[in-house]
């Protein structure tokens, strides 16, 4: 592995799951496009920045911050098979992405309070040690929470695919100041104390060969932006399929607040 990359834990994410509440399957990262530059590493990460810009998350540790009365174990819907070959998964006579429905058929991890859980969200190139392709194995989700609260943490270790840019990046980031200090990154820990924070919740019929191809595109016509703490009804159904686009993730998700 080439030193230098470890250590950019740029996000921890706090988020809470009512019963009803879920994720549905989704990867965290986004298969590598030399034109689309990384958020994290790209110098203007303004949100009126024009510059579209794709997540390079290589690892996720994700925190289970308490038990869970009923249900919201981490499903990872794909990590046993051996092939994820897209005729392969068209040829599950299942949807697997849907976690409400089909939650138990692979790899699941139950909520315990002080449990944590790991993994690369890329593939790692023999040659040069480096992250690298999206590895469709770690799609994952939170299955329904049937009974009391969840709790989770998620931290994101974000690493650019090409080195020169995250070291780049790392210079500009952990340059020391006039005291000699290391500079703070402003998204070094991403938790707000903001609770009403958007929920949303909405049918997702993005075309998993599309996304395949990386051509990722929103078709969300009924995005219900909830910006109090409520608990969401439960009683609507839900087709779901895997993203790695930002809106569509968002998409997957019902119940469930970042804090
Ligand atoms: O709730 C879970 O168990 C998984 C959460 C997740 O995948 C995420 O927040 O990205
Ligand atoms: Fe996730």
């Amino acid at each position: 592995m080439v030193p230098g990359w470890m250590g950019i834990a740029l996000c921890l994410k706090v988020v809470r799951y009512y019963p009803g509440g879920h994720y549905h399957a989704h990867w965290d990262s986004e298969e590598i496009e030399a034109d689309k530059p990384c958020d994290h590493s790209h110098p203007d990460q303004s949100s009126d920045s024009n510059v579209p810009l794709r997540l390079c998350r290589f690892i996720t540790i994700l925190y289970y911050l308490q038990d869970v009365e009923g249900g919201g174990e981490t499903a990872f819907p794909l990590a046993e098979f051996e092939n994820v070959s897209k005729e392969y998964r068209d040829s599950l006579d299942y949807d697997y992405a849907d976690l409400t429905r089909n939650c138990f058929h692979n790899l699941n991890v139950k909520p315990e309070y002080g449990k944590a859980i790991m993994w690369y969200n890329h593939f790692i190139d023999d040659e040069t040690g480096w992250m690298s392709s999206l590895n469709t194995h770690a799609l994952h989700g939170g299955c329904d929470v049937t009974k009391g609260t969840k709790w989770i943490a998620n931290n994101w270790i974000t690493v650019d695919d090409v080195y020169e840019r995250q070291m780049q990046f790392q210079a500009r980031e952990f340059q020391p100041n006039e005291d000699n200090e290391t500079a703070e990154s402003e998204n070094e820990t991403d938790i707000s104390e903001n609770d009403s924070t958007e929920k949303y919740d909405n049918d997702n019929e993005a075309d998993d060969e599309e996304i395949d191809e990386g051509k990722k595109e929103s078709k969300n016509d009924n995005i219900n932006d909830l910006t109090n703490d409520n608990a969401i009804s439960t009683d609507e159904t839900h087709e779901s399929t895997p993203s790695t686009d930002k809106t569509e993730r968002d998409d997957l998700l019902k119940g469930h607040t970042e804090l």
